[in-house]
């Protein structure tokens, strides 16, 4: 793989996985500086296990944005944004804005909030949100974070196609590079510059989005009957 300044990751066969299972072994792939990558495989091919490995890599420069959302229900959705930078303040400011939230960083969350569609719901807890608003929030905490890089495990799952291209759009005007793992084929060719398809414990694509079509990502997927799709290794030597 060739490897530049603008590389910002790299794996050079290294096996990814939990404990004693290996998940992806001797996973070779390079993240480059100002792409954006759908991260495309069937339930349990991947995905998160290699997130997480990126995660590891970039540190602080990236801003995450888990699958399973990591709200904290009981309290507001200002609240739950503004933990994004809970690090960054003292405990006793973070004390303070808990029970009354700083002018500063409430402006902040309110400019997200507007962007978000989540105006008029700063104040109220997340367990009273629906599917779609949680999933903003969390998209919200991320973007708070105000970092280069974005990771995101299934950010735009619960939301219908036009949001999740707004959403899309809203991440990519505050980073210049972004790994996303999503479900949505057409979105993974028309919005990313780079797809990276995990099946069966392998990298089987790593190309340019203009370089697939559909049939190369359908065959990412089991079909009805079990049996996996006929996808060779594309993009890869
Ligand atoms: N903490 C863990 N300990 C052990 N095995 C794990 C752990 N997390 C995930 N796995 C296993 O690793 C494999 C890959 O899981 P992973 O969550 O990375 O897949 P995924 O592609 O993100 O799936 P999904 O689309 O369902 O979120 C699966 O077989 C899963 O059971």
């Amino acid at each position: 793989m060739g490897e530049s300044r603008d590389t910002l990751v790299s794996l050079n066969g290294i096996d990814l996985g939990h404990g004693e299972r290996v998940v992806l072994p001797g996973l070779h792939l390079g993240l480059r500086r100002g792409e954006r990558v759908a991260l495309l495989g069937p339930s349990g091919a991947g995905k998160s296990t290699l997130l997480g490995a990126l995660r590891r890599q970039l540190g602080d420069s990236a801003a995450w944005c888990p699958q399973q959302h990591g709200l904290v229900p009981q309290l507001a959705v200002h609240h739950n944004i503004y933990m994004g930078r809970l690090a960054e303040h003292s405990a006793l400011a973070n004390l303070w804005n808990l029970v009354r939230p700083l002018a500063g960083p409430w402006r902040e969350v309110a400019e997200l909030c507007d962007a978000l569609g989540l105006d008029g719901l700063m104040r109220r807890p997340v367990a009273q949100l629906s599917g779609g608003q949680r999933q903003r929030v969390a998209i919200a905490r991320a973007l708070y974070q105000q970092r280069a890089l974005f990771l995101g495990d299934e950010p735009v799952a619960s939301v219908d196609p036009h949001q999740a291209l707004r959403l899309l759009a809203l991440i990519d005007q505050r980073h210049a590079t972004s790994v996303i793992a999503l479900h949505q084929r057409e979105l993974a060719l028309s919005h990313f510059d780079r797809v990276w398809g995990l099946r069966d414990g392998r990298l089987v694509i790593d190309a340019p989005a203009r370089e697939l079509g559909l049939a190369d990502l359908d065959d990412l997927y089991p079909d009805a009957d079990g049996q996996t799709g006929a996808a060779t290794s594309r993009g890869r030597p």
